[in-house]
C-alpha cells in the first residue's frame, strides 16, 4: 500500500522524493478530542479517516515534532495538531496542472505564531467581503479574541498598518484565507479550522454557512449525520442563552483592566462569535469588543471607511452604546458550555467509531459461531463413537470375566484349582469358535455355525461348561447347552452332565486320556413336548490339538437315524 497524505491539494506520498524528506502520521483515531482537531483542519468533506489515513509532516510547524535524528524518522508529539494546510488549488498555468501552491498562513501573517499582530492585523483589514466569507469566520473570532485577550489595543493601532498587511496577505490566499496561526497572550498558537473548499470564494460570501458556534458543522461531520448538526446547534444557543443570562449581571468596564489575559479557548475559539453575530462584521476596531446582539450596529459598516481605533476605545464605545457585557464576558461565559458542547462532538465521533467496532466485533461473534456449530457436531459425533467403544468393551469384559459373580472372589483372586479336576485343565478357558462350526446330517443341508466356550471351575473338584452358538450372519442365537464336567476321583473316569435348550438334559460318560476326552451318553431325556425326530445316541470328543486349539466332535442317533456325526468345530482360546 502506498502511503499518501490526506490533506486536501497535498500530493506527498511515500516513495516520492528524497526519503526522509517528508514522514508520515497516522490520524490519531484513539484519541477523539485531538483526532476533531485534526479533522478540523484537515477540512474535508464527507471523509472520515481510517487507520489507513496518514497526514505527512508538511503540515506540522516543526516544533510538533520531539527530535529528528540523521537516521530516524520525526517522531511526532503526542499533543501535536497540523496547521499547515493549503486548501486552494493554483494552477500555475493554463492548462497546467501544477502543484497547489503551498503557502504557510503562518508565514503569510508574518510568520509570527504566538503574536497578535496576525490577530490584529486581521481585525483590522477586516470588511465586510471578508466577513461575509464563512471559511473565515473562525478565523477572524480567533484573532480578535487573541487581540482582545494577548495585546493591548494600544498596539493594535499601532500595528495597523503592518495588519493591514497581514491581512491583505491572508485574503491572498484565494477565496478564503484560511490557514493561518492565531495567538493568544501566553503565545499559545492555534490553527484555525475553517470551512475548505465548499464554495466558491464569491458565493461564499453571502452564503455563509458556518453556524453559531462558528464550527461548521460539516467540518468534520459526515453527511447525515444528526447528533453532530444538533450538536453543533447547541454552540449557538450557549452562546445566545449564555450572553442573555449573563448579560445584566456584568459590569460594563473594559476587559482590559479588569480581566487577567487568557488563552484562547482550543476547541471553541472563535465558535462562539460569528458575522451573523455582529463580531466578525464589525470595524476593525470594533472587533475587539463586538457585542454578539447587536447585529445592526455592524454589517452596513462600510470597511473602507473604517480607521482603525484603540482596541480599547472601541472597547469603551461598543460598551457604552450597546452592551453591558463586554466580549471577554462573553467569550468566558460561552465557553464552558462550548467545552461541553465539544466534548459531545466527541462522543459523536468516538460513538461512531463504536459503531463501526460492533459492526466488527459483530462479524467475529457470526464467525464464532460458525465455528461453534461445527465443533458442537464433531463433540456429538465423538460422543456417538464413544458410546459404540463403551458397548464394545462391555461386551469383551462379560466374555473376559470367567467369574462374573463378584460373590465368589471379592479380592479378584481366581479361585484354586481342586486337584481333581486337574486332568481336565487343559479344556479351561474361553474359547471362541476358529473357522465357523460345521453341521451336517443326512436329513439336513449343512451348515455353519459360531459358538463360544466357557469351560471354569471355581475349586470345586468339577468343571463348568456353557456353549451357545449363533447364526453366522445374523449372530442370532441357536443352540445352547450347559452343565457340568466331572471326574472320578483317581481315575480318568468322566461324566458330562448337559442341559440343552431343545429340551434335552443328558449324561454323557467316558474317560480323559491326556489332552483328549471321549464321551457317550449314558442317558438322555427331554421335555413332553420335545421337537421330534428326538436324539436317542449321542457321542462327543474333546481334544486339544497340536495347535493348541480345542477341537470338538458331536455324532448322534434320532429314532430316524443311525449314528452319524453332526458337528465339527475347531476352537481358539480366547483367554490365558
Ligand atoms: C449335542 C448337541 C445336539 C444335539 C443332541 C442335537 C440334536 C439335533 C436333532 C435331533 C436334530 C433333528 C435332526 C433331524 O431333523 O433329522 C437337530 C437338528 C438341527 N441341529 Fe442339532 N443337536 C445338537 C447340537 C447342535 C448344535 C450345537 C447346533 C448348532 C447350531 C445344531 C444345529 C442344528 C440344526 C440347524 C438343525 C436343523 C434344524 C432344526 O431341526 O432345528 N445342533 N439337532
Amino acid at each position: 500500500m502506498v502511503i499518501c497524505c490526506a490533506a486536501v491539494n497535498c500530493s506527498n506520498r511515500q516513495g516520492k522524493g528524497e526519503k526522509r524528506a517528508v514522514s508520515f502520521h497516522r490520524f490519531p483515531l484513539k484519541d477523539s478530542k485531538r483526532l476533531i482537531q485534526w479533522l478540523k483542519a484537515v477540512q474535508r468533506d464527507n471523509w472520515t479517516p481510517t487507520k489507513y489515513s496518514f497526514l505527512c509532516s508538511e503540515h506540522f510547524t516543526k516544533d510538533s515534532f520531539s527530535k529528528r535524528l540523521e537516521d530516524q524518522h520525526r517522531l511526532l508529539k503526542p499533543t501535536a495538531v497540523p496547521s499547515i494546510f493549503h486548501l486552494t488549488e493554483k494552477k500555475r498555468g493554463a492548462g497546467g496542472h501544477g502543484r497547489t501552491r503551498r503557502k504557510d498562513a503562518s508565514k503569510a501573517t508574518g510568520g509570527v505564531r504566538g503574536h497578535s499582530t496576525a490577530a490584529t492585523g486581521r481585525g483590522a483589514g477586516w470588511s465586510p467581503s471578508s466577513s461575509g466569507n464563512p471559511m473565515a469566520k473562525p478565523e477572524s473570532r480567533r484573532l480578535k479574541r487573541a487581540a482582545l485577550q494577548g495585546e493591548a489595543a494600544p498596539r493594535a493601532a499601532r500595528e495597523a498598518a503592518s495588519q493591514e498587511q497581514a491581512q491583505q496577505a491572508l485574503e491572498r490566499t484565494p477565496g478564503d484565507g484560511r490557514a493561518t496561526t492565531v495567538a493568544g497572550s501566553q503565545g499559545k498558537a492555534e490553527v484555525s479550522a475553517a470551512d475548505a473548499g465548499k464554495e466558491s470564494p464569491t458565493s461564499s460570501v453571502e452564503g455563509a454557512v458556518a453556524d453559531k458556534s462558528g464550527i461548521s458543522v460539516e467540518d468534520f461531520t459526515p453527511p447525515g449525520s444528526g447528533a453532530c448538526k444538533f450538536i453543533g446547534s447547541l454552540h449557538s444557543y450557549s452562546f445566545s442563552s449564555k450572553h442573555a443570562r449573563e448579560r445584566p449581571s456584568v459590569p460594563r468596564e473594559p476587559i482590559d483592566r479588569k480581566r487577567p489575559k487568557r488563552d484562547v479557548e482550543p476547541s471553541c475559539s472563535g465558535s462562539s462569535l460569528g458575522p451573523d453575530k455582529g463580531l466578525a462584521q464589525s470595524p476593525p476596531g470594533s472587533s475587539l469588543t463586538a457585542t454578539p446582539q447587536k447585529p445592526s450596529q455592524s454589517p452596513s459598516a462600510p470597511p473602507a471607511d473604517v480607521t482603525p481605533k484603540p482596541a480599547t476605545e472601541a472597547v469603551q464605545s461598543q460598551h457604552s452604546d450597546a452592551s453591558p457585557m463586554s466580549i471577554n464576558e462573553v467569550i468566558l461565559s460561552a465557553s464552558g458550555a462550548c467545552k461541553l458542547i465539544d466534548s459531545l462532538h466527541s462522543y459523536c465521533f468516538s460513538s461512531r467509531q463504536n459503531k463501526s467496532q460492533v459492526c466488527c466485533l459483530r462479524e467475529q461473534v457470526e464467525k464464532k459461531n460458525g465455528e461453534l456449530k461445527s465443533l458442537r457436531q464433531r463433540v456429538s459425533r465423538s460422543d456417538s463413537q464413544v458410546r459404540k467403544l463403551q458397548e464394545k468393551l462391555d461386551e469383551l469384559r462379560r466374555v473376559s470375566v470367567p467369574c462374573p459373580s463378584g460373590l465368589l472372589s471379592p479380592s479378584r483372586e481366581p479361585p484354586k484349582m481342586n486337584p481333581v479336576v486337574e486332568p481336565l485343565s487343559w479344556m479351561l478357558g474361553t474359547w471362541l469358535s476358529d473357522p465357523p462350526g460345521a453341521g451336517t446330517y443326512p436329513t439336513l443341508q449343512p451348515f455353519q455355525y459360531l459358538e463360544e466356550v466357557h469351560i471354569s471351575h471355581v475349586g470345586q473338584p468339577m468343571l463348568n461348561f456353557s456353549f451357545n452358538s449363533f447364526h453366522p450372519d445374523t449372530r442370532k442365537p441357536m443352540h445352547r447347552e450347559c452343565g457340568f464336567i466331572r471326574l472320578k476321583p483317581d481315575t480318568n473316569k468322566v461324566a458330562f452332565v448337559s442341559a440343552q435348550n431343545t429340551g434335552v438334559v443328558e449324561v454323557e460318560e467316558g474317560e480323559v486320556n491326556g489332552q483328549e476326552l471321549c464321551i457317550a451318553s449314558h442317558s438322555i431325556a427331554r421335555i413332553s413336548f420335545a421337537k421330534e425326530p428326538h436324539v436317542e445316541q449321542i457321542t462327543r470328543k474333546f481334544r486339544l490339538n497340536s495347535e493348541g486349539k480345542l477341537e470338538q466332535t458331536v455324532s448322534m442317533a434320532t429314532t430316524t437315524q443311525p449314528m452319524t456325526q453332526h458337528l465339527h468345530v475347531t476352537y481358539k482360546k480366547v483367554t490365558p
